[in-house]
């Protein structure tokens, strides 16, 4: 079993430890005389100088008071750094959790998830580990700040490895590698490299991979990194068959283990050394080295593995009661760890599907949108579209009712125009003669009086043969002006044809109907047309009939006025003769 795939503790230990030792070290400073710097050179210390850590964290933590809100933020993150150093995880959590959701610092919240990523792993919190890896690789583009974002890449890469996802944890190691920028980095982001291959069945002896790692983690001087790498080629050895060269390299680096200090290095330095005494047949001391590893360790993946070098070293000697106690507890350990395998694989699935449910749901969410968006722009039309059609029915109804308006006011127009003589605008005969019988009927209904009066231009045919047609029709529009005078509005005037005219007089009396035709008769002969300095005059004869000798007969009082208009011709024109009373006409 490679020794990445059986240790799962080992490497977030030295991820988060990598992490740590991306702050810049610098020199020790004794007071606060500059926040921001004493901040950074505090957590530079982390790892380099624990106890000074704790020394200057305290004093940053009794000046709180004067630290601004960002500087406070950056305090608290040392705080949650130092509560996950002393294994105190729902207070660092809380601590990180707080810093990512309201430091407004993006760098400083970026740098808490990485770190939280990892505390998470360690914790083996995997459902909420694989689910903030997803909202860090989704970050990871935007994240500007190199070592946050390396912190990011390495947490990535370790955490993807452990849910099996191979190629994206290499790949997240290669970024990290290729924008490592100082030796250091490249050490971490090689050796990421180196444990993600090793993880997934990919690494050999001569993997290039390798090599590069081991070269840049002597060359950064990262001491723990380089023995760790060389455990790397001791397993390899183990698992190619050859426990000889294993040996030879344990041997060789052991002076490295014990001085790096470094509890993990140790106890995998050990569990290979039983193992591959155990491959050569040297059975005692293969038993003592495992003894050593379960003496120091009692859960994990390092018992585990010794548990299986005693039970098999046990039952090839025949000690079966020892060999089957070494194999249960060999099996429990294993059964953890193939647990643990499987709780991760099975969080990282069930993130998996819980982040497409929610890209499908989004989705879905972003299509309701934009059909509820088709929608309202297709109410909006339609609405504007109707408005569009009641502002044309409207128009066209304003239209049709200004037409018809138009169309009423020409019809009544043409209807007075054909009520009236063309050329002195007076009633026409035809209409006068409808007016004057149906005024009669009104009359006859009340019992009132009225008087006909016909009266006819004197020789108007000697006016128009010596003057010409046109003064004629001067003469007559003169005429009907000049009769108009004596006339008043309820009386009815109408031109009968040619030089003849027509006037019914309303509620007159026989002698006041004779002085107001002799009135328009006067006026007509006092009326005069000028023609290219000639002035023309006229005369007139007319005829009265009145209904106290007719009754209200139109027929009769048309009878009687003409009778009378006759008698004043004979009698030498330009006069007023009445009807006859009983049948006399009277002459004025
Ligand atoms: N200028 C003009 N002349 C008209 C019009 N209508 C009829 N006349 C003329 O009026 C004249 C009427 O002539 P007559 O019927 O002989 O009557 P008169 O000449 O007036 O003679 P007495 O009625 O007997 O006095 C004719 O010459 C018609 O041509 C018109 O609208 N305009």
């Amino acid at each position: 079993m490679p020794r990445w795939s059986r240790n799962l503790q080992r490497w977030t230990a030295w991820v988060a430890f990598a992490s740590s030792l991306c702050w810049r070290a610098g020199l020790a400073v004794q007071h606060i005389a500059d926040p921001d710097t004493y901040l950074e050179q505090t957590q530079s210390l982390a790892t380099v100088d624990h106890p000074r850590f704790l020394q200057q964290l305290a004093l940053l933590n009794q000046e709180a008071a004067r630290l601004t809100s960002d500087q406070l933020w950056r305090l608290r993150y040392s705080n949650a750094w130092e509560a996950m150093y002393e294994n105190d995880y729902p207070k660092s959590e809380a601590l990180f959790q707080d810093i990512i959701r309201h430091a407004g610092n993006r760098a400083l919240a970026d740098k808490a998830s990485a770190t939280l990523l990892s505390q998470l792993m360690l914790t083996r919190h995997y459902p909420e580990a694989f689910e903030l890896a997803d909202r860090l690789a989704a970050r990871l583009p935007k994240v500007a700040d190199a070592e946050v974002r390396r912190s990011m890449l390495l947490n990535l890469s370790q955490s993807l490895a452990l849910a099996g996802q191979i190629d994206l944890a290499v790949q997240y190691a290669r970024v990290a590698l290729t924008e490592a920028a100082s030796g250091k980095s490249s050490c971490y982001s090689a050796a990421s490299l180196v444990a993600g291959l090793s993880l997934g069945h990919r690494l050999k002896l001569d993997s290039p991979e390798l090599q590069q790692a081991i070269q840049a983690c002597t060359a950064a001087k990262v001491p723990v990194f380089s023995t760790d790498l060389q455990l790397t080629v001791v397993d390899l050895y183990r698992l190619a068959g050859q426990p000889h060269k294993a040996l030879a390299l344990l041997d060789r680096i052991a002076p490295s283990v014990e001085a790096d200090g470094y509890a993990a290095n140790k106890l995998e330095a050990l569990v290979l050394r039983a193992q591959a005494l155990a491959a050569i047949g040297d059975d005692d001391a293969a038993r003592k080295a495992a003894q050593a590893v379960v003496a120091m360790q009692k859960t994990g993946d390092w018992p585990r593995d010794a548990y299986e070098v005693l039970y098999r070293i046990e039952k090839k000697q025949g000690h079966t009661a020892a060999a089957l106690d070494y194999y249960e507890k060999y099996v429990a350990l294993d059964k953890a760890y193939l647990d643990d395998v499987n709780v991760r694989t099975v969080a990282y699935e069930t993130v998996q599907q819980h982040v497409l449910l929610q890209k499908l749901e989004t989705e879905s969410l972003s299509r309701q949108n934009a059909l509820l968006r088709m929608r309202q722009t297709l109410d909006a039309k339609t609405a504007e579209t109707n408005r569009l059609y009641l502002a044309l029915l409207l128009m066209a109804l304003v239209s049709a009712a200004l037409w018809m308006f138009r169309l009423k006011r020409s019809q009544l127009r043409f209807k007075k125009l054909s009520h009236l003589d063309g050329l002195t605008a007076i009633f026409n005969r035809q209409h006068f003669m409808s007016e004057v019988e149906r005024t009669l009927r009104l009359l006859e209904r009340r019992a009132g009086t009225a008087c006909l009066v016909f009266i006819d231009l004197d020789h108007f045919k000697h006016i128009n043969d010596t003057y010409g047609h046109a003064v004629g029709d001067d003469v007559l529009r003169q005429v009907v002006v000049a009769s108009k005078q004596h006339l008043r509005p309820v009386d009815l005037f109408g031109r009968l044809g040619g030089e003849e005219f027509g006037i019914l007089l309303v509620e007159c009396t026989r002698t006041q109907s004779m002085v107001i035709a002799d009135r328009i008769r006067l006026a007509i002969e006092e009326t005069r047309v000028e023609d290219d300095g000639v002035v023309v005059g006229v005369s007139a004869s007319a005829g009265l009939s009145f209904t106290d000798a007719c009754g209200h007969d139109l027929q009769c009082l048309c009878k009687e006025a003409d009778a009378a208009l006759y008698r004043a011709k004979r009698g030498g024109r330009n006069r007023v003769v009445a009807g006859a009373e009983y049948g006399c006409p009277v002459e004025a």
